[in-house]
């Protein structure tokens, strides 16, 4: 399936081969963390051309401008010059980070995304959001510049542990939740290990390419794709900063639930939804365990959310099933009264 520039194939190295046959690159660097060198390259690496490696260590707290500094001096040294060619292989991290790196080097060389975790593959290689963490908090420094290429080949998801593939599992919920109400309505009554990843992910990068191609630089419609990480980034920053860290997905989905929660409270879903919304996550991830103290310091992260505006927190909320909105301005006691929600849950 072929959507713009993004292919979803079963055999990712052939298509990627025919891409570079097409170009005439001066040079083709490939990054890489420890786990994709170990279980994604071999993909790969057979039918590539000549090309430099470039292996960052895995994980958010690598996230960070130190690991593009080491990004931006093997291209110096190597002499990458403008029309050289940036390969992308990894999950989100190595997609943001190594998009950020290719989207400022010499201000720009192309890069292509071989998403190789789910949550890659149905939203982070998806839609041109490049960026790095800074100080803590989320994708703090970054740009938008569209991948040449996105490449999905779900043969890389055999090797992606299970927890990996539950953190992904969230932000398919999250695109069910803003933009499919009929899709949910099935979804809510299945299990994880239902799930089928031969139809859902080739739904959500249409959720997700539909809602980008329309407002690729986030001035409305694309707040819809932050529903959930409000909240969201306000636990994931908080635990990583504190040496606790969870997944992307993992803080998603509670900050799912609690922006559920809002949503209610202001009316705009009703007390089922909310419950099959609360009790289908439940039955997914476990809960996250925050103290009073922590919920304060979550709160504390929110000031620095992208959405705000002259110091409001502006949240996206759910106005129904399958429909969101957006820049709605949310105090501080009622993100804590969120969380607590979700503690009592
Ligand atoms: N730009 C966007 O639009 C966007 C959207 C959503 C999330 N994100 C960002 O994406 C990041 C999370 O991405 P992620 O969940 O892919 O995490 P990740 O990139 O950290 O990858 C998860 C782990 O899986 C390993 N891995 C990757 N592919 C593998 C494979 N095929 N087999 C075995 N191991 C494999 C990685 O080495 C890593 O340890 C966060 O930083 C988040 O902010 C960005
Ligand atoms: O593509 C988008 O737009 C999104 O918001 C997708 C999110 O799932 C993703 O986590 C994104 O990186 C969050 O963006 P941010 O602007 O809040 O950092
Ligand atoms: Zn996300």
């Amino acid at each position: 399936m072929t959507i713009d520039n993004i292919i979803i194939t079963g055999n990712v190295s052939e298509v990627l081969n025919d891409i570079l046959n097409k170009e005439n690159y001066s040079k083709i660097a490939v990054l890489v963390d420890e786990n994709t060198l170990a279980h994604c390259y071999p993909l790969i690496k057979s039918n590539l051309p000549q090309h430099t490696l470039i292996q960052i260590k895995s994980g958010e707290i690598n996230k960070t401008l130190n690991t593009c500094t080491h990004v931006w001096q093997e291209l110096t040294d190597q002499s990458f010059d403008r029309k050289s060619l940036f390969i992308n292989l990894g999950g989100g991290v190595i997609g943001d980070l190594g998009g950020f790196c290719a989207g400022t080097y010499k201000r720009g060389i192309d890069f292509i995304n071989l998403p190789t975790t789910l949550l890659s593959q149905v939203d982070a290689s998806v839609g041109g959001k490049l960026g790095i963490d800074f100080n803590g908090f989320k994708n703090h420094i970054g740009l938008f510049q569209e991948p040449k290429n996105v490449l999905i080949d779900l043969n890389f998801l055999k090797t992606l542990p299970e927890q990996e593939l539950r953190s992904g599992f969230a932000e398919i919920l999250k695109h069910h939740l803003i933009a499919d109400r009929t899709g949910w309505e099935g979804l809510k009554h299945k299990t994880f290990e239902a799930m089928d990843w031969t139809t859902s992910v080739p739904h959500s990068v249409q959720i997700k390419h539909k809602i980008v191609t329309e407002d690729p630089h986030e001035s409305g419609l694309r707040k819809a794709l932050n529903f959930g990480h409000t909240i969201g980034h306000g636990i994931e920053s908080y635990l990583l900063n504190s040496g606790r860290a969870i997944l992307h997905g993992e803080a998603v989905a509670a900050g799912i639930i609690c922006e559920a929660y809002l949503s209610y409270k202001r009316e705009l879903i009703t007390e089922e939804e909310l419950n099959d919304i609360t009790q289908f996550i439940q039955s997914i991830y476990e809960k996250i365990n925050l103290s009073d103290l922590d919920r304060e310091e979550v709160c504390n992260y929110l000031m620095q959310d992208k959405k705000n505006r002259d110091n409001n927190i502006l949240a996206v909320l759910l106005n129904g099933i399958g429909s969101v909105v957006w820049d709605q301005s949310l105090d501080r006691q009622e993100s804590l009264d969120s969380l607590v929600f979700y503690d009592k849950l």
